[in-house]
Parts: C-alpha cells; sequence; structure tokens
C-alpha cells in the first residue's frame, strides 16, 4: 500500500539514525497553507499535520514537504523529516534559493491523458514526455475516446507516437474491457499522475481506475485555529495503485530543461551530432546534419520545427526565472537592509 518499499525502508532507518529516535513512515497525501495531511503506513490512517507546530523544523522550512513525499513522524506525530525524493515535478517557483519549485514527489508514472478526438497533439504529448524526463518519471501515454475513432485510426496514431513513451494504450470509456491492459500495467505500489488538456478524459480515467470518484473524496478537516475549510484528497491510495492530483499538476507542460528535450527528441540529439560544429543552431550553419537529414526526407521537418520551438521556450523560461530570482534578491536585499537599520535604531534606543 501507499508505495511503501525497501527503499524507503532504508531512508527511514538513516533518518531514525539522525534522529536518534524511532520514526514512523506516513506519505504526505494533501497540503494546504501551514499544513496538511498524510497516510501513516503501518495503520493506514490519515492524520493532519501543521508545519508550525511544535516548531518549523530548519530542514522543513528549507525543504517543505510535497504530495507524495514519505515523512518520518516523531513521537507526537510531527513531521521530524522528510525522506529523499526518488523523483519530483516541480515548476517555476519564486524561492530565493531555487528557480524550481517541487510541487509533487515520488511519482513513477506520468500518464499523458490525450483524448483520439479532437485530433490528438503530438506537439502537445512531446511537452509532456520533456516534463517527465526533466523529473526523472517513466512517461505513459493513453489515448482517450477510442470509441470516436476507427480502431484502424486508433493503432495508426498508437504507432507514430510509441517510441515517445514507455508504455501506450488507447481506451474507450464507453467500453470497458478496453482499460484491462492499462489495468493490468499498473502495480499496487506504483503512484501515477494523471496530466493533459482541459476535457482529455482525466477526471473519467482516473473514476474507472479507482472505481470511485474523487469528488466525493473531498475531506473536511480543522486547521487547528477553529476555521474549517474544505480540501480534495490530493493522494488517493487504492489497491491498484495510487493516484496523485494536486492543483494545478494538469496542466503542467512546459520544462526549461534541454537535456530533457534532447532525451524526448531522440532521433535529432543523434543527428546532430554528425553537424560540423559542436553549437550548430540547425539553422544556417553549413554543414548541418539535420538540415541534410530534412532535404533527403528523413527528418520531418514539422518534427524540427517543434523541437526548436520548445528549446527556445526552454531558454525564454530560463531568463524569466533568472529575471524573478534577481528580483527576489533585491527585495531580500532590502529588507535585511530595513532590518539592519530598525536593529542598530533600538541599540541606540537602549544606550539612552
Ligand atoms: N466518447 C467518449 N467520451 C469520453 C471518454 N472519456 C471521457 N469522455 C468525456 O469527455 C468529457 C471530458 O472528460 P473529463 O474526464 O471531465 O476530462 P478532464 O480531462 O478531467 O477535463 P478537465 O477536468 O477539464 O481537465 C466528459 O464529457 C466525458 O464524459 C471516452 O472514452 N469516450
Ligand atoms: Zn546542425
Amino acid at each position: 500500500m501507499l508505495g511503501w518499499s525497501p527503499r524507503w525502508q532504508g531512508y527511514l532507518a538513516v533518518a531514525e539514525m539522525e534522529a536518534k529516535t524511532p520514526l514512523r513512515a506516513a506519505r504526505i497525501s494533501a497540503i494546504h497553507r501551514g499544513g496538511g495531511e498524510c497516510i501513516v503506513a503501518d495503520s493506514g490512517e490519515t492524520t493532519t499535520f501543521n508545519l508550525s507546530y511544535p516548531h518549523p523544523a530548519r530542514a522543513l522550512e528549507q525543504w517543505p514537504p510535497v504530495v507524495g513525499d514519505w515523512a518520518g513522524l516523531d513521537a507526537e506525530g510531527a513531521i521530524a523529516t522528510v525522506l529523499p525524493r526518488v523523483t519530483y515535478l516541480e515548476r517555476a517557483g519564486v524561492s530565493r534559493s531555487s528557480l524550481m519549485q517541487p510541487i509533487a514527489a515520488n511519482i513513477d508514472a506520468l500518464v499523458i491523458v490525450e483524448p483520439l478526438r479532437p485530433s490528438p497533439s503530438i506537439g502537445r504529448i512531446e511537452r509532456f514526455v520533456a516534463l517527465a524526463h526533466a523529473a526523472g518519471i517513466s512517461p505513459w501515454l493513453v489515448l482517450t475516446k477510442a470509441d470516436l475513432v476507427d480502431a484502424a485510426d486508433a493503432r495508426e496514431v498508437l504507432e507514430r507516437v510509441d517510441y515517445l513513451v514507455d508504455r501506450a494504450f488507447a481506451v474507450s470509456n464507453a467500453e470497458e474491457s478496453s482499460l484491462t491492459p492499462l489495468r493490468e500495467a499498473i502495480t499496487p505500489h506504483d503512484t501515477l499522475v494523471l496530466v493533459g488538456r482541459s476535457g482529455a478524459g482525466k477526471t473519467t480515467l482516473t473514476n474507472a481506475l479507482l472505481g470511485l470518484s474523487l469528488a466525493t473524496a473531498a475531506v473536511r478537516e480543522g486547521d487547528g485555529k477553529g476555521r474549517h475549510t474544505t480540501t480534495r484528497r490530493q493522494l488517493v491510495a487504492t489497491p491498484h495503485g495510487i493516484i496523485l492530483d494536486t492543483p494545478g499538476i494538469r496542466a503542467l507542460a512546459a520544462t526549461p530543461d534541454a537535456d530533457a528535450i534532447d532525451e524526448t527528441f531522440a532521433a535529432i540529439t543523434d543527428l546532430a551530432r554528425g553537424c560540423r560544429f559542436a553549437d550548430c543552431t540547425h539553422d544556417a550553419e553549413p554543414g548541418c546534419a539535420i538540415r541534410e537529414a530534412v532535404d533527403l526526407g528523413d527528418l520531418d521537418a514539422a518534427e524540427l520545427d517543434r523541437y526548436r520551438r520548445m528549446r527556445a521556450e526552454a531558454q525564454r523560461q530560463i531568463v524569466r526565472a533568472d529575471a524573478r530570482l534577481h528580483r527576489a534578491e533585491q527585495r531580500q536585499a532590502s529588507k535585511n537592509n530595513t532590518r539592519g537599520r530598525r536593529d542598530a535604531m533600538a541599540r541606540k534606543g537602549r544606550r539612552r
């Protein structure tokens, strides 16, 4: 259950040695302002935690837990430590120390949900595949709404995009048996995240896989201050696998990771080794193996175009993130400055 494995057992043992106290393993199932909820591995019970109580441990401040994390709980049930992450999805962040901010951890498969009708977009699939590579997560593809196209068309699309992902399926919600190969591919300890455009069928597929409605899994809980908030559980564990669904995660689509993009466009990356110049932009340089392949019909010009646009977008993201980081640093510097002056004035006041 929950994806617990000997690997986590090992991490927990190390954490217990460092903490010099036994810890209980729990998986973070929801995060909200100031706290969240987690599922305790040995009992299966869900408990809430507060990140500022009893005290914000320094490590937790620097490395706040995200949904999917494994944590070690102390005797009081507070999070003592977050175990190392095997994979994590991140988005451009605003933190002072880094450009990217993790939003979900320990995901085994990024399930790209793309409808067969309207026509699937290979560009959108590629962007999600690059995201998976950047996070070290296995990319899977589920083409939905197979009932709306000919079986031959569905097969043709599957064959065309199969090389991009580790597993590919075509399913129809109208035909229960079409889900069997996907169900069988998921092992009970796999943690999946479903991503895809709006209307692709993610909710429908999630419900079919879990056999329950996520909307009805909403839980009411107190935040300890007497105010009540309704949060949707963001990690749902079932005997058939674990589905993680945090706000904003479904729409993630671009990665600034150039290596992950290169990995996605493996054919282009291979060809690029034959370019005369190592820093060839495949634009106008002489001896460009990629343009030559396009001219010879060995490489699809549209694929090259998508590759170049994705790399350019990644570059723009990095520039934007740098600018954000720079502004955040300036804000912090100005804050420190103000604080310094206030302290100095307070000291003067005491001397008087
Ligand atoms: N014909 C057909 N319709 C489907 C299938 N799967 C989902 N749909 C329909 O497609 C629509 C969108 O499905 P959702 O599951 O809500 O899509 P979603 O990806 O969760 O959408 P967002 O919540 O906007 O991100 C609904 O009307 C579903 O009934 C399918 O296999 N075949
Ligand atoms: Zn080139």
